[in-house]
């Protein structure tokens, strides 16, 4: 199999269509609800035209969760309220219905799908559909050592790459990003920090389960020692990914790359997906453009992240528990606004109803 070289996303990420966007501003402007009055729901709608090519904008029907998982080896250094290897029982309890995301998704009419990247864990604990992607157990401890080896760090990438076409072939029109590890956020805060060149302590947040003082100075010394591995691979994302990252943010990087060239709009959740979101702009810098913030998490180096993407929240909840729930609480937005583009009447002349004559 021939490497996987990143930057080649670059040529094959196109902008969502600038023409389409105009159109469906024109058409707003045709609207019986006057302009301004919906607010920020015509945004959403007319980036959601562009990236579909199509005005009026077709309604959201095949929305789907999409959730990797893993178990992160930075675990076992205490950065983390959750016990290390534990992440298979967020995973169980996402199965069983019992978790947030999987409460929400029933009420909002969207599938939930779970790909272990890499959990810590027995396989037979959970189903075949979930542990047979995955690309190894556990990762390594990223201030001492490596996550991955270059191998599994493009094997990580190139099964996002495969679940992003699956969900495109499968008709998927929108996708509600997530993540399930523990340690994942130590992960994300030292990619953030990596790629926005900023020091530990701007990025490190309290995580999941919010961590005592003792533990935060632990993980912002993680990070601090994870950064100095990262600095020397900088330039290369796999290696990157190898270095500090892990087999779940190297899938949702894949992911996210692919959905980009399918053209799939895509939903990011907190820390997890924005740190993946910025290894995948250094690769390509249009994919931003097919992406939506979710929700501002209150993790620092969320915000940095999101910053340096231009992307803007569509909500500041404050909810950290991930697994997608940030991102799956906008969904009714972005359907609200999909179904008023699409189904408010244009009035005949262009007038407002205010303006129209009633004799
Ligand atoms: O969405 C966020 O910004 C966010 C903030 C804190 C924690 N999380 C979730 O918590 C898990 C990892 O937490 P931790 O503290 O073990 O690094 C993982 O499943 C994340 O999705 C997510
Ligand atoms: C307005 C807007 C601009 C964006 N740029 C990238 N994603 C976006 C999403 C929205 C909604």
């Amino acid at each position: 199999m021939t490497t996987l070289n990143l930057d080649d996303f670059s040529d094959l990420i196109e902008r969502p269509d600038g023409g389409v966007r105009r159109d469906a501003e024109e058409r707003r402007g045709r609207l019986g609800v006057p302009p301004g009055a919906l607010g920020r729901l015509d945004e959403l709608a007319e980036w959601l035209a562009a990236a579909q090519g199509r005005v009026p904008v077709k309604p959201i029907e095949r929305p789907r969760v999409v959730l990797f998982a893993a178990d992160h080896g930075i675990a076992a250094g205490g950065v983390s309220a959750r016990p290390a290897g534990g992440a298979h029982e967020l995973v169980r309890a996402v199965l069983d219905g019992t978790s947030p995301v999987s409460i929400l998704a029933e009420r909002f009419g969207a599938g939930v799908r779970v790909i272990d990247a890499g959990l810590d864990c027995d396989p037979q604990l959970l189903p075949e559909e979930v542990v047979r992607h995955r690309v190894r157990r556990g990762s390594g401890r990223i201030d001492v050592e490596d996550a991955l080896t270059a191998e599994e760090a493009e094997a990580a990438l190139r099964l996002g790459i495969r679940i992003a076409d699956e969900e495109a072939d499968s008709g998927t029109d929108l996708v509600v990003l997530g993540d399930l590890s523990v340690g994942g956020t130590t992960v994300a805060a030292t990619l953030v920090a990596a790629l926005c060149g900023t020091d530990a302590s701007v990025v490190t947040g309290r995580g999941g389960r919010p961590i005592d003082d003792l533990a935060w100075m632990r993980k912002c010394a993680a990070i601090r020692d994870s950064l100095r591995r990262a600095r020397p691979v900088l330039g290369d994302q796999t290696a990157l990914l190898a270095a500090v990252g892990g087999a779940d943010v190297a899938a949702i990087t894949g992911f996210l790359l692919q959905s980009a060239v399918r053209r799939t709009p895509v939903i990011l959740d907190g820390i997890v997906s924005a740190a993946c979101g910025l290894v995948a702009q250094r690769a390509a810098f249009r994919a931003p453009d097919w992406w939506l913030a979710g929700q501002s998490s209150g993790e620092p180096g969320q915000a940095k992240a999101l910053d340096r993407m231009a992307l803007n929240p569509v909500l500041d909840h404050g909810v950290t528990v991930g697994e997608g729930t940030g991102a799956l609480l906008a969904l009714p937005l972005v359907q609200a606004a999909a179904a008023l583009a699409a189904e408010l009447p244009e009035t005949s002349s262009g007038e407002t109803p205010t303006d129209q004559k009633t004799d």
